[in-house]
């Protein structure tokens, strides 16, 4: 159900900080989730701006400012996958774009930079906090419409985002010529599908020899799993901040699996540990998470970028973190609390 955007709502996105007040807002350590959620529109458009896509692609600020609200109140208030979590993955496509220079060393078009970004941005809309195979297990909607090809929320997500361009006054690409629109939603296509947890680990090994082998921009296939490979690390953006942000991240994470779990529970089926509050051990399951799929992803992007190597570094802190942590969640269990009991409490 989409309220109405007003003139007004429109007219308030102008008003934010300058990033000149902002030094550090272009660094990895940057962490986005801190930034006011009402001035966060605002800096969607700025960081757009200073990425040159309104002036390149001569986009319309209003059209703009419109289509950003409404993919706002696309996202749902969901513990995690909510516009806050949106905004970061886009904030880190901003840092990518700028820090490893993408489009300037000839990795992105101009377009693919474009894409990306908005890709990122869009790449949860509509998200109900729970997981693909709950869509199966619930027989939802959106499994029967979607569950044949698989990716079941990713495609929803996709035709969130057409449905939101081609809502009346929100579409900012059509400034874009007739090739490059038809080219710029192909790419979308292509890199929200990208974010399924499954299609991730189908195309991870082959991510893996292209990067070892020498990334090569003129082979397509190249370029494909690049942008397949920005947008999962985009997606796991928040594991390369500090301990504080990756505790409270966490937090957000299980309260959305647990909630599914309770669901679960209630129609009869059992959740998975991880989903279940009672069963489920935080700390080894994120540093499995950690370890098993996260600081792989990270490593191979700093095969191709070196300046990439922080965001390794602050995951590997990140795991020690989670390693001497512990020993404390251990000590409550031994007292009865559930691990999410000592995860919301643990100062
Ligand atoms: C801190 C952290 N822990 C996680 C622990 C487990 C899982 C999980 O899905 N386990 C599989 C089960 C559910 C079938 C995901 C986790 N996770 C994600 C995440 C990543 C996703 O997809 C990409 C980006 C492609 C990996 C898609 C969805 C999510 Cl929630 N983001 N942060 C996290
Ligand atoms: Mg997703
Ligand atoms: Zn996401």
């Amino acid at each position: 159900y989409h309220m109405q955007v007003s003139r007004q709502d429109v007219l308030d996105v102008t008003m934010c900080p300058s990033q000149h007040e902002m030094p550090h807002f272009s660094k990895f350590s940057f962490t986005p989730r801190n930034i006011l959620l009402k001035e966060s529109p605002c800096f969607v458009l700025k960081m757009m701006q200073d990425l040159g896509f309104i002036d390149t692609f001569r986009i319309k600020q209003d059209i703009l400012v419109r289509f950003i609200l409404y993919v706002r109140k696309g996202y749902r208030d969901v513990p995690y996958h909510n516009w806050s979590h949106a905004f970061s993955v886009a904030h880190f496509a901003y840092l990518a774009l700028k820090n490893f220079e993408l489009v300037e060393k000839g990795y992105f078009t101009q377009l693919e930079a474009l894409a990306y970004f908005i890709s990122c941005l869009c790449h949860d809309i509509d998200h109900r906090g729970t997981t693909n195979s709950f869509q199966q297990q619930s027989n939802s909607v959106l499994a029967s419409l979607y569950s044949s090809e698989g990716s079941v929320m990713e495609r929803h997500h996709l035709s969130q985002t057409i449905c939101t361009l081609n809502t009346e006054g929100c579409n900012f690409l059509e400034s874009l010529s007739k090739d490059d629109y038809v080219k710029c939603l192909d790419l979308i296509k292509d890199m929200i599908l990208a974010t399924d947890l499954a299609s991730h680990y189908k195309i991870h090994s082959r991510q893996l020899t292209l990067a070892q082998e020498g990334y090569d921009k003129t082979q397509p296939e190249h370029r494909y799993y690049l942008a397949s490979l920005l947008m999962t690390c985009a997606d796991l953006s928040d594991q390369t901040k500090d301990w504080a942000e990756t505790k409270k991240v966490a937090q957000l994470i299980y309260a959305e699996f647990f909630a599914q779990g309770d669901l679960e529970k209630k129609m009869g089926k059992t959740p998975a540990n991880m989903m279940d509050r009672e069963k489920a051990s935080i700390p080894d399951h994120q540093l499995e998470f950690l370890t098993q799929c996260c600081i792989c992803i990270f490593r191979i992007l700093a095969t191709i970028f070196p300046h990439a190597k922080v965001l390794v570094d602050a995951i590997k802190q990140n795991i020690l973190c989670w390693e001497s942590s512990k020993r404390i969640f251990e000590k409550f269990k031994l007292e009865g609390k559930t691990s999410y009991e000592v995860l919301v409490s643990e100062e």
